[in-house]
């Protein structure tokens, strides 16, 4: 007989954005562009656009719990990540759910703030985060502001960034990446530290421009993306550096203010030079 579920399928749990740059859709359109089928669990709707976040709301815990149950009766999800979650309440209900059915690998993208400044999880999420929901994580992916409040402290080097990397696998998450792209040195550079404890850093120049919206859900499910097409750890995340690298590079003109990446680059890097 044919197995129905035989196409790579992986999961985003998070928010939405009208602005079509970051959380759902960001998510969906990078698990597009590396060949897996996407599906949502929408926990928030935001009025959001390159400028900011105007407005949010988060869907009722039930609905959650619904969309959950809808797609585990039907499909054969390889692998899944949060992002926007809101508040501790609903960290709690994505923890349930996450325990209840298996969708494979977790990426954990501890959303927290928006790059317009808007506060996209409570603080009390954030301690659920970390006294909980992290302990699911196969990977967590933290930026630098994030990295620090999971730890407590600042970071301060790039050796410090493997102490906290360290810190941060000691709350309970498998494998940890601490993104490097907040600040303005010449050179972006994110520190991987595996469940193995083989640790690496990824460096690329950084690229000159305020279009960065959505640069860690990218990431994330690039990763994510490779997991569910059974790469190993390692070779999942060294492809999401390429893939966010390439969406970054390859400068897409969008909206006013923090501008969307370009999702179509790394399948076709040098076609949109002249758009
Ligand atoms: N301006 C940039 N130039 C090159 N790479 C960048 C730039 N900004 C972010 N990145 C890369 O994008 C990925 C996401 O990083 P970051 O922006 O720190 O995450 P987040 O969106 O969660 O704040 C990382 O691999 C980082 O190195
Ligand atoms: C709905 C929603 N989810 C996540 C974010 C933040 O996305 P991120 O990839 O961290 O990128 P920036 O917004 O920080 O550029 C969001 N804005 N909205």
């Amino acid at each position: 007989m044919n197995d129905v579920n035989s196409f790579p399928q992986a999961l985003t749990i998070a928010g939405t954005d009208s602005g079509g740059g970051a959380g759902i859709m960001a998510d969906m359109k990078t698990m597009q562009e590396c060949g897996v089928f996407s599906t949502a669990v929408v926990v928030a709707v935001t009025a959001q656009n390159t400028i900011g976040v105007q407005n949010f709301q988060a869907i009722s815990p039930k609905l959650i719990s619904e969309q959950f149950a809808s797609l585990n009766d039907d499909f054969k999800i390889k692998a899944c990540k949060t992002g926007m979650l809101a508040d501790a309440e609903h960290v709690e209900v994505v923890y349930d759910n996450l325990k209840k059915y298996d969708f494979g690998p977790f990426v954990l993208d501890p959303v927290m703030i928006a790059k317009g400044g808007s506060q996209l999880l409570s603080d009390e999420g954030i301690d659920a985060i970390k006294n909980k929901l992290i302990k699911l994580a196969t990977l967590v992916t933290p930026n630098m502001p994030e990295a620090e409040r999971l730890i407590g402290s600042k970071i301060e080097s790039q050796s410090g960034m493997l102490v906290a990397a360290k810190k941060i696998q000691d709350l309970g998450a498998k494998n940890v990446l601490i993104k490097g792209g907040h600040g303005d040195s010449e050179m972006v550079r994110d520190v991987v530290l595996l469940e193995n404890g083989e640790s690496f850093k990824m460096s690329s120049k950084r690229v000159h421009t305020i279009r960065t919206h959505g640069t860690g859900d990218t990431i994330s499910s690039a990763i994510v993306s490779r997991l569910a097409l059974g790469d190993d750890m390692k070779s999942a995340i060294l492809y999401g550096k390429d893939f966010v690298e390439a969406a970054i590079k390859n400068t897409i003109q969008v909206g006013h203010g923090h501008g969307p990446l370009n999702h179509w680059a790394y399948n076709a890097e040098g076609a949109f030079d002249e758009i």
